[in-house]
């Protein structure tokens, strides 16, 4: 069976049934019809995400069980980000039928044991061919204390961060080159096996004074105006202190100021949040991850003292950081 091909749809799914429990207490309808019945809070936060092959990864340096668990580790990262419990996902995969059931195995038992993590059902999806590995995931979960939402930060407000910035792309620089891959053990597990703060974001939602949050997919300079109300910017300053070991070697070897790179890099999937300035000890308290970036300021952004203009990650834009 591992060597061979996947000669039916239902064979796929059959293999699917093998990873993934097809009951739930919330489900009275489980996957195998043509809609999934489950039961849900009064609101829920629904998010989709895509994670396809040489665009978001490639299958020369992802091993498969990486590529299962980031395509959901990234949704359930965008539930984090609100402060909300993941309860269930929908699989959507383009699964050309060059790729052999070897592959699928480990990419669904990777998946799988995410959604076991955080008891997530599969409710169901769809299948077909075509000419790349294409995952979309939609999840959702049920609201936290609070809802973390973007754009309402005041003036004064502490901006922070939880987790670390830069490593995943240190890890893609590095795994891109294909060198070096093994003084940068860290940075690379970053980027290929990045880990959803559920834990953090579901404390922050339960915090006094925290204004929103959201997580840190396409880099802090494409990020931060996100999450600022409009016309805002934002003093920022990157302490060297919570910059990993390896990400400044990477920068001194290619002669790179580390700070501005931390902030170009996206995919680290850390949270960044806003917090009124009286209440950002006790963020740091209960969320020992938790470090300040800077303070929201009526308009223009500068980082350690000087203004910059800000680029980050842009599928569509010609200009890559
Ligand atoms: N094809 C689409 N149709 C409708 N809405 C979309 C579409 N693509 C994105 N959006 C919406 O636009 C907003 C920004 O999308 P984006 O994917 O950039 O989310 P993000 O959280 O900023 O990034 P990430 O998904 O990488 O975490 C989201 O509210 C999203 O639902
Ligand atoms: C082969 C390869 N080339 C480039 C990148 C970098 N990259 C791709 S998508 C993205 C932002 C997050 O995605 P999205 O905005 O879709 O959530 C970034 C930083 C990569 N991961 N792999
Ligand atoms: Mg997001």
């Amino acid at each position: 069976m591992n060597d061979a091909f996947i000669h039916s749809e239902d064979d796929f799914l059959a293999l699917i049934n093998r990873y993934f429990p097809n009951e739930h207490k919330e489900l009275s309808i489980a996957r195998g019809d043509d809609c999934a019945v489950f039961a849900c809070p009064p609101s829920l936060c629904v998010t989709t995400d895509l994670f396809v092959e040489d665009v978001h990864f490639r299958t020369s340096y992802f091993a498969p069980a990486d590529i299962g668990h980031k395509a959901l580790a990234v949704n359930v990262s965008d539930l984090a980000a609100m402060g909300a419990v993941p309860l269930g996902f929908s699989l959507a995969l383009v699964a050309p039928r060059g790729v052999p059931v070897s592959f699928w195995e480990p990419f669904l038992q990777g998946m799988a044991h995410l959604a076991a993590t955080h008891d997530l059902v599969l409710t169901g999806g769809d299948l077909s061919d075509g000419d790349k590995i294409t995952v979309g995931i939609t999840v959702w979960g049920a609201p936290g204390q609070r809802v973390l939402a973007r754009g309402r930060t005041r003036i004064g407000d502490v901006l922070f961060v939880i987790g670390r910035v830069g490593m995943a792309r240190v890890g893609l620089g590095v795994l891109e080159a294909g060198q070096d891959l093994d003084a940068f053990p860290a940075c690379i597990r970053q980027h290929v096996h990045p880990e959803p703060l559920v834990e953090q974001g579901r404390l922050l939602a339960a915090l006094p004074g925290v204004r929103g949050a959201m997580d840190i997919s396409d880099g802090l300079e494409q990020d931060v105006p996100r999450l600022l109300a409009p016309g805002q910017g934002a003093t920022m300053f990157m302490d060297p202190s919570v910059i990993h070991p390896e990400v400044t070697m990477y920068c001194a070897r290619h002669h790179l100021n580390q700070a501005r790179f931390c902030l170009r890099g996206g995919e680290d999937y850390a949270l960044l949040g806003a917090v009124e300035p009286e209440y950002f000890e006790i963020v740091r308290e209960r969320i020992p991850e938790a470090w300040k970036l800077g303070i929201v300021t009526a308009n223009g952004f500068s980082l350690d003292g000087t203004g910059i203009r800000l680029q980050g990650f842009d599928h569509f834009s010609h200009e890559q950081p």
